[in-house]
């Protein structure tokens, strides 16, 4: 038996905050030392926090890092437990994205990344090299490469996130060469489902190379990406421990190290692959000897027995109803990116929504509210400034839904008319047509672009975020104003499909029991811009529209296809109504990219958003011949 407790730790941390986050990181470090941990880890990029983009490019932006480094390994330098912590290093002119190792005071090594994501929203191989198999060199005196390190309680592998994801990384070179525990630092952002697949891959590279396997995910939201936390320990494919998500802080557990090893003298398939590799000129990768380094306590460790006193029964599911996991984890993510956003930035001091009585700016002051209530538990209201901002072809439901809800959460509430401005503008316009008539749709914009003007000139104030509140299948079509209800500061459900507004709605009305969100769901979806505007008509079923957006945009299947799909899953809607549906979806989603490349920086929780930089590149002036049948 060889027991060592391992200690998982999410930090929430700020792009180029680097002192702040290594003292964020310095509390967690000396609360595990405290716990007896043997082996602390942290996440990717911990002390530049994650994605620092472009600005990698700045040498003073790796640069400072280093003294942060050399800081945390001061400050840990009493503890008996050893660290492994994301940095950048600049090393012969090249950016590397290191995990390095730190115990008794010294960084004993740097192990760089060697699978650079660049593909969604990654850009990783645009500023960082790559590390790569049999890298030896040094830098600053410590080595740097591919390496792994003996301690008294067992031989480490440092690496870095994507590392994990490649059947091709560098785990299976550097288990064979005797790495027992494999220690991941990520930075993963949310992603729906997402975790799921993380712990599903986890387990099947712990079996596949039968190791042990730590894994610390990045926390916190910087511009739109958020990233959840959590952390995994696996022991060759058997769940030891999951943490929390979406905290700060870590979780600890107790795992025996031999048994890993025991198992893979039992695996003839392990170790006939090995043999195989070792045969055919595989090179082992060297192990630094820090047995002298650091004495771990080890002594009063327990051996991990199961709490529910059973090695052969199932403990109790915790696990949460699928639909409330879900809803929750959506929620949790888009309250973290607002929450975050308006703390980071430092610019704000209040938060403001432009509430229609409809569901998107409904489910957007929900979210900014779940925020509050973590922050000001006593008062979230306080945090809040919510504007009802009626024209003429506003209506008493509307309205009565709005100030209801505002009353059940606290929020301040104001009734601004733009009746009066609407006519003021009107006649300017018809000044400047001379005898051109003006359009209905510019009626409609019109007001729609009075209440953003007027959100502005309160943000500008008040240092108000102003929260844009736009949905993504409605974003898809072009189905907004620009300079109107496109404007904000931060787009928080902008790519979150109509559909999944209308559950996440329905979920918080049946959880929160409050009369005005049953209000503004008793009335269909519709911009009240015009008389009796319904979007669905105005548009198309908002199933039939998400799941066109689905396959178009994201399974970059062709309009035929589309209809082939969409005729077999709505089979009550007649094939030439599928038809004309689809055709007009794709119609209005290639006119419609201009209004999305200038939309606001938009929160993001899944692979398929409508954001130029971060999932869809799409040009602007484009023809679509390509889509004939
Ligand atoms: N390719 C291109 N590249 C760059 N700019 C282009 C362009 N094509 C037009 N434009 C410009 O964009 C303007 C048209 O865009 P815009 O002014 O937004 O107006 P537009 O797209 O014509 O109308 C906005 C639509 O959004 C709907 N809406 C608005 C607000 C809320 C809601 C809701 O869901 O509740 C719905 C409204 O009912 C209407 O159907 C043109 O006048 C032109 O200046
Ligand atoms: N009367 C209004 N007062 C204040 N803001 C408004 C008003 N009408 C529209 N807005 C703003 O314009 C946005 C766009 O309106 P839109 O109709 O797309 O969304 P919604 O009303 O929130 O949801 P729904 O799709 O259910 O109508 C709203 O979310 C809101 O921010
Ligand atoms: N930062 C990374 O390397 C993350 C990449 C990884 N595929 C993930 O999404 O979890």
């Amino acid at each position: 038996m060889r027991l060592i407790k391992v200690g998982l730790a999410s930090v929430n941390t700020t792009v180029g905050a680097f002192s702040r986050n290594v003292d964020r990181a310095l509390t967690l470090a000396r609360r595990m030392a405290a716990e007896d941990v043997t082996l602390g880890l942290f996440q990717e990029q911990l002390i530049g926090g994650y994605p620092a983009e472009d600005l990698v490019q700045w040498q003073g932006f790796i640069d400072h890092q280093w003294p942060e480094l050399e800081r945390f390994a001061r400050e840990t330098a009493a503890l008996s437990t050893v660290f492994v912590l994301g940095v950048a290093v600049a090393h012969q002119g090249l950016r590397l994205n290191c995990a390095a190792v730190v115990a008794a005071g010294h960084v004993l090594g740097l192990v760089p990344k060697e699978k650079l994501p660049t593909y969604n929203i990654f850009y990783e191989g645009r500023t960082y090299s790559r590390g790569y198999p049999g890298m030896a060199e040094v830098h600053r005196g410590v080595p740097l490469g591919d390496y792994l390190f003996r301690f008294d309680f067992g031989v480490l592998a440092p690496e870095v996130c994507e590392d994990i994801w490649s059947a091709d990384g560098p785990q299976r070179r550097r288990t064979y060469s005797g790495a027992e525990l494999v220690v991941n630092l990520s930075a993963s952002p949310f992603r729906l489902g997402f975790v799921d697949t993380r712990r599903e891959l986890l387990a099947t590279r712990a079996a596949d190379h039968q190791c042990t396997i730590a894994y610390a995910n990045a926390l916190g939201s910087n511009d739109g990406i958020i990233f959840d936390g959590g952390g995994f320990l696996n022991q060759n494919g058997r769940s030891i421990l999951e943490t929390p998500r979406f905290q700060e802080g870590f979780t600890s557990a107790v795992v025996d190290l031999e048994r890993t090893m025991r198992l893979r003298a039992e695996n003839t398939t392990w170790r006939s692959d090995r043999e195989e590799w070792v045969a055919d000129g595989g090179k082992l990768v060297p192990i630094l000897d820090c047995m002298g380094i650091l004495q771990t306590r080890r002594e009063k460790l327990a051996y991990p027995s199961p709490p529910h006193r059973s090695f052969f029964l199932p403990g109790p599911d915790q696990r949460r109803p699928a639909r409330e996991a879900l809803c929750e984890d959506i929620l949790d993510a888009l309250a973290l990116g607002v929450g975050d956003y308006f703390e980071k930035t430092r610019a704000f001091k209040v938060i403001g929504v432009s509430l229609s009585g409809g569901r998107d700016s409904l489910l957007t002051l929900l979210i900014a509210h779940r925020y509050a209530k973590r922050v000001r538990p006593d008062n979230p209201g306080s945090l809040l400034q919510a504007f009802y901002m009626p024209s003429r072809y506003s209506s008493d439901t509307t309205r009565d839904a709005a100030e209801t809800i505002t009353r059940e959460l606290g929020v301040p509430f104001q009734v601004i008319p733009i009746e009066e401005a609407f006519d003021r503008e009107l006649a300017v316009v018809k000044q400047m047509l001379g005898d051109k008539a003006v359009t209905h749709l510019t009626e409609q914009n019109i007001q729609a672009r009075l209440r953003a003007q007027r959100m502005w000139n309160w943000s500008n104030s008040s240092s108000g975020l102003f929260l844009q509140t736009g949905n993504m299948s409605e974003k898809a079509v072009g189905y907004t104003t620009i300079g109107g209800d496109l404007m904000g500061a931060l787009a928080v459900i902008a790519n979150v499909p109509k559909t999944v507004v209308m559950y996440l709605l329905d979920y918080l009305q049946e959880k929160t029991g409050y009369e005005g969100i049953r209000k503004v769901l008793s009335k269909p979806a519709g911009p009240e811009l015009a008389h009796n505007q319904v979007g669905e008509e105005e548009l198309m079923p908002f199933p039939i529209l998400d799941a066109c957006f689905y396959l178009f945009a994201g399974e970059k299947l062709v309009p035929a296809e589309l209809v082939q799909a969409l005729t077999s899953m709505f089979p009550e809607v007649e094939p030439s109504q599928i038809k004309v549906y689809v055709e007009k979806f794709v119609r209005l989603f290639l006119q419609s990219i201009y209004k999305w490349v200038q939309s606001p920086l938009s929160l993001h929780i899944g692979n398929l958003d409508l954001d130029r930089e971060r999932a869809l590149q799409m040009p602007v002036v484009t023809a679509s011949d390509w889509t004939r049948d």
